[in-house]
């Protein structure tokens, strides 16, 4: 039974499962626990006392494993929809015990290998058993290499060892201190495998925030709940303490899976219960199907029955399983923009492109309105009131495209009693005739005169007083805004106003398993070179944004130069553990005018200001309701008149440092960020990458996790594509130079690290590559 219906509600989050012991007749099993509520069972495909080994000495004469049933007890939907398979959990591939890891290994891979010819959507793989977990991982990787459609779930404990906290090392084999680092050793031994994802065990005692924020940007597929980590309420019933119910609306937020063992509710009912079931919420994408009837096994009947002698028919677990729906119907509705946001995440999806087009249209409206107030403000200040039925303002705008910036300046106009004279210059021929049509259809051609033109060498018949453009990238001066202004501002009066006046990006370290994973689909070193618009959603926000370069308009310094270097050293909150940078989050801050101010930069309230995120959600329900009710649409109107709706932001993901930049950040790290223009054919960077960080923690201590990025930003022209370089500091390519050279086997070396040197050609339309020894070489394309 899904946890609630929500209007638009297409997340993963709605599913609940059950834990079972393992049982020969999977018909009976699953008809009881799909009765009780559950949507599907996570069964033991094989008998937990089967050892391999034992056919050796005799122990199973069939040579066949001994499952619970063959693949026709249940329908092929069935077994698809409604199973999960739970892989043998005394499996332990890294024991010291020589005959267990040999066992291990095949068994694991036998019911890997049965749960895919049962058409199994997943198995849950056992948790590692200790601190090293390599031969599992190892073994894990060489089946993912075969299996296309099985998804795989690394069973991880949601703990970490808070400094002051007594060790408690049994729990779970001896886990590792911080579980966090079990899968990150796990997945990156596994090559970031999207087929891996990990079911987290979500213990009574829960770690900091700041490290369960780590696993938000984690392919966390479930979440299991123990019924030890639930409370009982006044009148009896299971809940969860507020950190718990944080965590679970967190992961319901983020379509995250959350599970709930029950061994705790079933020991207070019945002894033997406790090791009957366990229950599970999981969110997934799990079929709904009406269960075939059948009856009970062995212990499920003497469950049931203990429950019929209680005058109680329901699932021991239905009080869990009711409070998690409980707790998922009380989260807000889902807004109607969140159905678009699966979309969002995958760029090249058609049905992203024609979103993005809305949210872009949408985007406009508000920045047209913040752009009408800034003029307003600017005509308030260029002109006194004494003056404004003599005097004309010059307002250039630069870059009109098809327009929406000519209509802001002269609404701005009309609405301070000032008059104006406008240039639209235009560079795109598309797009100026479409101005052309504007320009008649509202009558302005007194008052407009197009220019189509590059801004940089129109020769403007005279200059002005107020130069409007809109030429921000997602990171603000990525759109090459200022080179730009500054070949224009020499038709700016001297006293002139560029609206906007400045603008700064800002940068941000995040973990995004998701987006990595598909960027890495690609197979390639360009892909990785990009930069990406896309919604943040499963991203772990690792440390506060920091501002990165500045431009301010009109910039009359001397020494003008669009070059920027800077170092950003990244304070990553002390109780978060250690963290994957899978790579950078961009924003902008644009001050079009005094306080009037746009961006998207998340922790800056920028005043009179929602998210693009809020926004959306806003522009999507206002429009649909506009359609039905008119008052609605009215006072969305007014709301704008008035600039009670900001403009929306539009958060970004920007992948800024070429290649798969990982740093392996235990500790507080850097970045040094260049930007500018380079014409020396020489000039020579060097690209380090960390894979495999843990690996390359173990084998190389990164003893300064400091790196060092050079950034080289094509100065001349927009129409060409600014690249980006790296540099990393010394000693981390001394590392990978020691490693090449000896001790480490190569292709360890060469998965962990890796060395690329570029050459930066400004002149060259074809770049040569460098060649680095023992490295692999790359074109950067310009
Ligand atoms: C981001 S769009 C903004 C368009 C419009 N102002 C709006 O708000 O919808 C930037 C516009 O500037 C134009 N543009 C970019 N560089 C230019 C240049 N050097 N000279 C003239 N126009 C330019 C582009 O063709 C494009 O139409």
């Amino acid at each position: 039974m899904p946890l609630g219906e929500k209007q638009g509600d297409k997340s993963e989050s709605r599913y609940c499962g059950v834990e079972t012991q393992f049982s020969n007749d999977m018909p009976q099993l699953l008809d009881f626990n799909i009765n009780g509520g559950f949507d599907f069972v996570v069964a033991p495909l094989v008998d937990p006392a089967y050892r391999p080994s034992q056919e050796d000495f005799g122990g199973s004469q069939s040579g066949a494993l001994p499952v619970a049933g063959s693949d026709l007890v249940l329908s092929p939907a069935e077994w698809s929809s409604r199973v999960v398979g739970k892989i043998s959990s005394w499996i332990d591939l890294d024991s010291d015990d020589e005959a267990l890891r040999r066992d291990s290994e095949i068994s694991l891979k036998r019911e890997v290998a049965w749960a895919t010819h049962l058409s199994l959507q997943a198995c849950l793989l056992p948790a590692p058993k200790g601190l090293s977990c390599a031969n599992y991982a190892r073994c894990v990787n060489q089946i993912l290499q075969s299996t296309s459609n099985l998804q795989l779930w690394l069973r991880i404990p949601l703990r970490k060892h808070e400094d002051g906290e007594p060790m408690d090392d049994q729990a779970f084999g001896g886990a590792p201190m911080d579980s966090w680092e079990t899968w990150n050793s796990f997945r990156l031994l596994c090559e970031h495998n999207s087929q891996l994802s990990v079911a987290l065990d979500v213990l009574s005692s829960l770690p900091y925030p700041n490290s369960l924020g780590r696993w938000f940007g984690e392919p966390v597929r479930a979440a299991i709940l123990h019924s030890s980590s639930f409370l009982t309420n006044a009148r009896g019933y299971p809940c969860l303490s507020k950190r718990h119910q944080k965590l679970m609306m967190a992961f319901f937020n983020h379509s995250v899976q959350e599970s709930v063992q029950s061994s705790y509710i079933l020991r207070n009912i019945h002894a033997f219960r406790s090791t009957v079931l366990e229950a599970f919420v999981f969110f997934d994408e799990f079929p709904l199907a009406v269960p075939s009837c059948g009856w009970f096994s062995y212990s499920q009947t003497a469950l049931f029955a203990v429950y019929f002698s209680l005058g109680n028919q329901r699932h021991p677990l239905r009080p869990y399983l009711d409070y998690i729906g409980y707790l998922y119907q009380k989260m807000a509705p889902l807004p109607q923009q969140e159905q678009y946001e699966p979309l969002m995440d995958n760029l090249e999806a058609q049905t992203y492109e024609t979103f993005e087009q809305d949210a872009v249209k949408y985007i406009q409206v508000r920045a047209w309105i913040a752009y009408q107030r800034a003029v307003s403000k600017a005509l308030f200040d260029r002109v006194p009131d004494d003056n404004a039925s003599t005097v004309t303002t010059v307002l250039m705008v630069v870059g009109a495209g098809r327009g929406p910036l000519v209509r802001a300046s002269l609404q701005a106009a009309e609405e301070t009693g000032r008059k104006l004279k406008v240039y639209a210059v235009e560079k795109n021929p598309n797009a100026v005739i479409t101005l052309h049509s504007l320009v008649k259809l509202e009558g302005w051609e007194n008052i407009v005169t197009i220019v189509s033109s590059d801004m940089r060498c129109w020769n403007a018949p005279e200059k002005a007083d107020i130069l409007v453009s809109e030429l921000l990238g997602s990171f603000g001066d990525n759109e090459l805004s200022p080179e730009c202004l500054d070949g224009a501002q020499r038709f700016l009066k001297p006293d002139g106003i560029s609206i906007p006046s400045s603008y700064t990006s800002f940068l941000q370290p995040i973990t995004t398993s998701k987006l990595f994973n598909d960027v890495k689909a690609h197979k390639d070193l360009l892909h990785f070179e990009t930069a990406y618009v896309v919604k943040l959603h499963k991203v772990a926000r690792l440390a506060p944004c920091q501002p990165v370069f500045t431009f301010t308009h009109p910039n009359y310094s001397p020494n003008k130069d669009n070059q920027r270097y800077t170092k950003l050293k990244f304070e990553i909150p002390s109780d978060t553990g250690s963290a994957l940078v899978h790579g950078f989050a961009g924003y902008f801050d644009a001050t079009l005018y005094k306080d009037v101010h746009l961006g998207i930069e998340p922790s800056m309230p920028t005043p009179n200001m929602f998210s693009w995120y809020r926004l959306k959600v806003l522009f999507f329900m206002v429009l649909q309701l506009a359609f039905k009710c008119c008052y609605l649409f009215v006072l969305f109107l007014l709301l704008c008149f008035f600039d009670l709706i900001g403009f929306p932001t539009v958060n970004t993901m920007q992948n800024t440092l070429p290649g798969p930049n990982f740093l392996h950040a235990s500790t507080n790290f850097g970045i040094a960020v260049q930007r500018g223009h380079s014409d020396k054919r020489s000039k020579v960077s060097h690209l380090f990458s960390v894979e495999n960080t843990s690996v390359c923690k173990a084998r190389f201590p990164l003893r300064s996790p400091y790196l060092e990025m050079l950034w080289f930003h094509q100065g001349s022209s927009p129409t060409q594509v600014s690249t980006i370089i790296v540099d990393v500091l010394l000693d981390l390519v001394k590392n990978w130079h020691r490693a090449m050279s000896g001790s480490v086997p190569f292709r360890t070396c060469a998965s962990c690290l890796t060395l690329v040197w570029y050459e930066w050609c400004v002149a060259s339309p074809s770049p040569s590559p460098i060649h680095n020894g023992k490295g692999r070489s790359y074109w950067v394309g310009l």
